[in-house]
């Protein structure tokens, strides 16, 4: 059975805006859709490290996944940023909208992860370990309050960090977040909303936006150059149509109605493609 009916992620770049995300989540709910908001916060990241001085340092793992190095103190900034400052603005933007919507994620447990002993990085074409990293993957949901809150017609606004393990809390991707979330809900529908149009053939050229991408079980494609944080996106997307989320959208967050547009067929639809094997040199 599934608990929800459509989870939409909304990125932490400041380009992409939350009054219309709110407007267009408001009238899912209207038309009787169960939504489950997710949110990443990189540029509150970024902007609450350089206010009190806290080094920022984004690595690349060994499969080209770009992770922010979180040491104690970049931890406490993450969960302040997103817990705190990028929660509450999703928080007062969906209130704006006319919802009731509730926080979730961090501390509560909402989200378990496996915590990363030492993640490798790759530097200078080394690789190597980080140490006292705090970084983890998202591993489990915890669907109970989800589903209450859905029941009641609240919209749960989830954050990353997530609860290791040991009881500490780790750094998580959003995109990752939102996959398993909708996974475990058993959402038919995936929106990662960010501030492109959509996955580019090239990332430098606007005209290449593809309506189809095909990748596999892993997020890996050949019909497109992936770099940055859309590897972890396309990793993200393909865990979520392994997991049984039926229809999974890349699309543009800067628009006036983002997630209508997504809806409607904008941006650009993940499929993947069993049939093609593709090698660890794409
Ligand atoms: N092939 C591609 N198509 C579109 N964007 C790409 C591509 N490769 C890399 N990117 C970059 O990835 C970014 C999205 O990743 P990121 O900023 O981490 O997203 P978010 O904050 O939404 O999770 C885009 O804004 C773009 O700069
Ligand atoms: C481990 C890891 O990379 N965590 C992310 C969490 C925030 C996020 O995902 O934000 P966006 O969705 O805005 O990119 C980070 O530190 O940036």
């Amino acid at each position: 059975m599934n608990l929800a009916d459509l989870v939409v992620k909304t990125s932490g770049d400041r380009r992409v805006g939350l009054d219309g995300l709110a407007e267009d989540v408001a009238a899912q709910v209207a038309g009787g859709r169960r939504v489950v908001v997710v949110h990443g916060g990189q540029d509150r990241i970024r902007e609450l490290a350089e206010r009190l001085g806290v080094a920022d340092e984004t690595l690349t793992s060994p499969s080209g996944v770009a992770f922010r190095r979180t040491d104690p103190a970049m931890l406490e900034v993450v969960t302040l940023a997103l817990t705190g400052s990028m929660r509450g603005e999703v928080l007062t933007a969906l209130r704006g909208a006319g919802l009731r919507a509730v926080g979730l994620g961090g501390a509560d447990g909402t989200v378990r992860a496996r915590r990363k002993p030492a993640p490798r990085a790759v530097v200078d074409g080394r690789t190597m370990a980080v140490h006292d990293d705090h970084s983890g993957r998202p591993e489990s949901v915890d669907t109970t309050v989800l589903a209450a809150l859905l029941r009641a017609g609240v919209v749960p606004v989830l954050s990353p960090p997530a609860v290791a393990e040991d009881g500490g809390l780790v750094n998580v991707n959003a995109d990752r977040v939102a996959a398993l979330v909708a996974v475990a809900l058993g959402a038919p529908e995936l929106v990662l909303l960010t501030a492109t149009d959509g996955v580019r053939a090239d990332p430098t050229d606007a005209g290449s936006r593809i309506d189809v991408l095909e990748t596999d079980a892993r997020g890996r494609t050949r019909t497109a150059r992936i770099t940055g944080g859309m590897t972890g996106k396309l990793v993200a997307a393909a865990d979520a149509l392994t997991g049984g989320v039926a229809a999974v959208r890349v699309a543009d967050g800067r628009i006036a109605h983002p997630v209508r547009d997504a809806l409607s067929g904008g941006g650009t639809r993940v499929r993947l493609a069993h049939a093609v094997a593709i090698g660890s040199d794409s």
